[in-house]
């Protein structure tokens, strides 16, 4: 053997000793949730990753290739956050609500916990359109708008694992709710009139309420809303008083036992 076959060898020694642990890692991981579960630990512990950060930190301090194998780790993690993803839920998940209930933040947490894809509704109808949700129910009227939600919902029936963060709206009809339910589960997300005028006082991009913003007005929307989100939601959780990690961490639970259940 030449120096060249020789150093290749090794780097093939070094590739079979990586694919090794990355094996016994996502293993491990799967092994992790499911002993979580079987004792109604929590699911969720984001400190973990902040630990698993510093380790790598100091293992790596003035040495060479920080970055490089820090951006590996990086991809190790998101990784094993989407095995656990794909182990626990089989399916799309799909957040409904009214204005201000926390959707698009719970999406947010969910695709910084489980690297989940998120399709934030009112943001891909906006981007497509090239203008604000506000713009388009000016411009083209509400029904407009209702018709790009039906078909961006027919469109997700080609996806899977993912999150998705519907308008407030969404779910008011019934084919929507079909499409949902297709391949996802749903999670209506609730919150008192009072929470839901704290959380979007100061925002400018809901036209169903700019001009509105009291609470009379909203506790009315939403009472006539209730039924239809009611029918349409597998599970429901209040996020009053709740902070984002709360709130999966009942979500996670709940869709859980459902499963458990069918
Ligand atoms: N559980 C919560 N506790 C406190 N504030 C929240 C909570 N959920 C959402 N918010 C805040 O309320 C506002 C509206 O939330 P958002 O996720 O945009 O609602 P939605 O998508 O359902 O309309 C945001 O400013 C967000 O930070
Ligand atoms: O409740 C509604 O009918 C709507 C809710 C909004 O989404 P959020 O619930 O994310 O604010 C947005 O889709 C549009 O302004 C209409
Ligand atoms: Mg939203």
């Amino acid at each position: 053997m030449n120096q060249l076959e020789i150093l290749r060898e090794s780097l093939g020694q070094c590739d079979e000793i990586i694919l090794d642990a990355l094996i016994m890692r996502n293993r491990i991981v799967e092994d992790i949730m499911a002993y979580k579960e079987a004792n109604g630990l929590q699911i969720l512990q984001p400190e973990q990753e902040a630990k698993q950060k510093e380790w790598l930190e100091k293992r790596m301090e003035g040495r060479r290739h920080k970055d490089e194998v820090s951006d590996v780790f990086e991809c190790i993690r998101t990784n094993s956050k989407r095995i656990q993803a794909r182990k626990l839920f089989n399916y799309n998940i799909v957040l409904i609500g009214f204005m201000g209930a926390g959707k698009s933040t719970i999406s947010d947490f969910l695709k910084n916990v489980f690297a989940m894809d998120v399709v934030e509704m009112d943001q891909i109808i906006a981007q497509r359109q090239g203008m604000t949700i506000s713009d388009i129910f000016e411009t083209y009227g509400e029904q407009y708008f209702r018709d790009l939600e039906t078909n961006l919902l027919i469109e997700m029936q080609s996806r899977s694992n993912v999150v998705i963060s519907c308008g407030g709206g969404t779910p008011m009809r019934e084919c929507n709710v079909v499409e949902m339910k297709k391949n996802g589960r749903v999670v209506l997300l609730t919150a008192k009139p009072e929470t839901i005028l704290d959380r979007v006082k100061n925002n400018h991009d809901r036209p169903l309420i700019e001009n509105n913003k009291t609470v009379p007005f909203i506790a009315d929307l939403m009472e006539k809303r209730r039924a239809k989100y009611e029918a349409a939601a597998d599970i429901i959780i209040e996020t009053d008083g709740k902070n984002e990690l709360e709130i999966c961490e009942e979500l996670v639970h709940r869709l859980r036992t459902m499963d458990e259940e069918k």
